[in-house]
């Protein structure tokens, strides 16, 4: 293959490679009475830690990206394994931080490191895995969204790419700490399973426009996506205006919302689980945004890494 390639690209020819992988937030296995879900999610110094970031938040952000695809399932946490390879120039006291990153995010979501593995390597890398428990009846898929049903969004969007844009450009912006400090929604995800309500639902962290075609890939259906209703993170339309805004909140990535469909009839319920936003609906094909009666197709752009083959 001539040069590199997209993430689901590649993750596609795998997929072939292992005979058929579930295109999910986490892999689900039958435990009995519940579900064990499991996720694995890598980051790199280079990839994902701005230079502003302080190991303590190295940390954190390892641990709550790995939480969220266990949200996403609307799951509840068993605990965190991690790999970490440690680059030459890391010193006691970033060790020290780094590794207090860890336990603090598991611990404020009621979780803890259960082991890993710990090694040298040129470049930063540290490698989470989590699992979660969910009742049977509870498990929320990227599969299973109907036509007429609601789309919604936990949170706001566009938040870590006005971060990023921010450390970027040298701005000021309290952006800047959703990107560093991303919040997974265990809390919001276990409620709105336990609401009955949701028919379908992920974490958007490759940003919005990438959800829905995951969503729309595995569940055969299409969306209409409100634009005056997009919930756009505080202070970013002041900072990069109105249409790079917009922009962010599609494919910037890195926000770790939930993104979910829900039977119009269990609006009630839903939100008395948690604040959400209706951003949309799911039609049967096509992924559309609208705004002043005219509709225009969203792109697929998203959050990619790009892998050399
Ligand atoms: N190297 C791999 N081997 C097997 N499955 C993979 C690999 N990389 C990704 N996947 C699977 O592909 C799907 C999409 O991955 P990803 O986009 O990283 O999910 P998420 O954004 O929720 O972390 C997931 O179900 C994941 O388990
Ligand atoms: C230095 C740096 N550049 C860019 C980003 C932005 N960024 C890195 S990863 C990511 C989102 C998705 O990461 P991924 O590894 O695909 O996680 P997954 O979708 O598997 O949960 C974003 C927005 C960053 N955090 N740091
Ligand atoms: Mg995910
Ligand atoms: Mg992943
Ligand atoms: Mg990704």
């Amino acid at each position: 293959m001539n040069g590199a390639i997209g993430e689901r690209d590649l993750i596609r020819r795998i997929s072939v490679i292992l005979g058929g992988l579930e295109n999910d937030d986490c892999a689900v296995i039958d435990a009995g009475e519940r579900y064990l879900v499991a996720s694995t999610d890598m980051l790199h110094q280079k990839t994902d830690f701005p230079d502003i970031m302080n190991p303590w938040q190295m940390g954190w952000m390892a641990v709550a990206v790995n939480l969220s695809d266990i949200a996403a399932m609307g799951a509840e946490p068993a605990g965190v394994l991690i790999a970490a390879g440690l680059p030459p120039e890391a010193d006691q006291y970033f060790i020290d931080e780094l590794f207090s990153g860890f336990g603090d995010c598991a611990a404020l979501y009621g979780t803890r490191i259960l082991g890993g593995d710990t090694d040298s390597h040129l470049e930063l890398t540290i490698t989470g895995t989590s699992l979660g428990f969910v009742e049977k009846e509870l498990i929320l898929r990227r599969r299973g969204a109907r036509a007429g049903d609601l789309l919604c969004t936990t949170g706001s969007l566009g938040a870590a790419g006005g971060g990023l844009w921010a450390w970027q450009n040298g701005a000021k912006s309290e952006l800047i700490t959703s990107l560093l400090e991303p919040e997974p929604r265990l809390k919001e995800a276990r409620a709105l399973a336990k609401s009955g309500s949701v028919t379908a639902m992920m974490d958007n962290s490759d940003g919005l426009a990438l959800s829905l075609s995951d969503l729309s890939e595995v569940s055969g259906v299409g969306f209409l996506v409100y634009q005056d209703k997009l919930p756009l993170a505080p202070g970013l339309v002041e900072m990069v205006g109105q249409e790079n805004a917009i922009d962010m909140a599609l494919s910037a990535g890195g926000d770790y919302e939930l993104v979910f469909t829900l039977r119009s009839s269990g609006l009630e319920a839903a939100r008395r689980a948690c604040d959400l936003t209706v951003i949309g609906e799911v039609v049967e094909e096509g992924i559309w945004m609208e705004r002043a009666g005219k509709r225009r197709q969203i792109e697929r752009l998203g959050y990619e890494h790009r892998i050399g083959l």
